[in-house]
């Protein structure tokens, strides 16, 4: 059986905040605002996990009122609804995701984050892709006051 999800999610860039994406740190003068450390791609890609197999978001599994989750680590998150995951018997088939952010380029680290992901989802590198779009400096991405990200993912049962 097969099980497809979709994640999406918005977080507002501000100065004095790093800016970490696909659990990756990355250099640039603002960073995004969040109640845990913002990983806006990461975000998405729960969403999409927690989607696929019928559990709602992470609004509802890490609630941004929960003074645990203050500073979260955006990995260890996921590293739990990975588990939900494969505690219903299912692997991952393949992960598609974009991040939209006028800057800075993230060309340069797309296959780090590429590497994160996939450590995390026991998957080939193959299995698992990162994209990054501009919006041609249209609406909040464009104008850097947030950055946003979509994921969707293809699980499949194990035999
Ligand atoms: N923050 C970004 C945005 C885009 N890229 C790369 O540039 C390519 C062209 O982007 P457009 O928005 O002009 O289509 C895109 O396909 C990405 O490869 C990037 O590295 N960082
Ligand atoms: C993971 C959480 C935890 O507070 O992160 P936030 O930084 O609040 O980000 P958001 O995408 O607004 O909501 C998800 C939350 O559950």
């Amino acid at each position: 059986m097969m099980r497809v999800g979709m994640g999406y999610d918005v977080h507002q860039l501000v100065e004095g905040r790093d800016l970490i994406l696909g659990g990756v740190l990355i250099p640039h003068d603002k960073g995004l605002l969040g109640h845990s450390d913002a990983d806006v791609l990461l975000h998405a890609i729960k969403d999409a996990l927690l989607g696929a197999i019928g559990e709602g978001d992470i609004g509802r599994h890490f609630p941004d009122t929960d003074p645990q989750f203050a500073g979260a680590d955006s990995l260890k998150l996921l590293t739990h609804v990975w588990s939900m995951v494969t505690d219903r018997g299912y692997a991952l088939g393949n992960l598609d995701c974009v991040v939209m952010a006028q800057k800075p380029k993230l060309a340069p680290y797309i296959e780090e984050m590429r590497g994160v992901i996939a450590r995390e989802l026991q998957a080939e590198l193959s299995q698992v892709n990162v994209k990054a779009t501009t919006t041609e400096k249209l609406g909040f991405v464009g104008r850097e006051e947030g950055m946003a990200a979509q994921a969707v993912v293809l699980l499949v049962k194990k035999s």
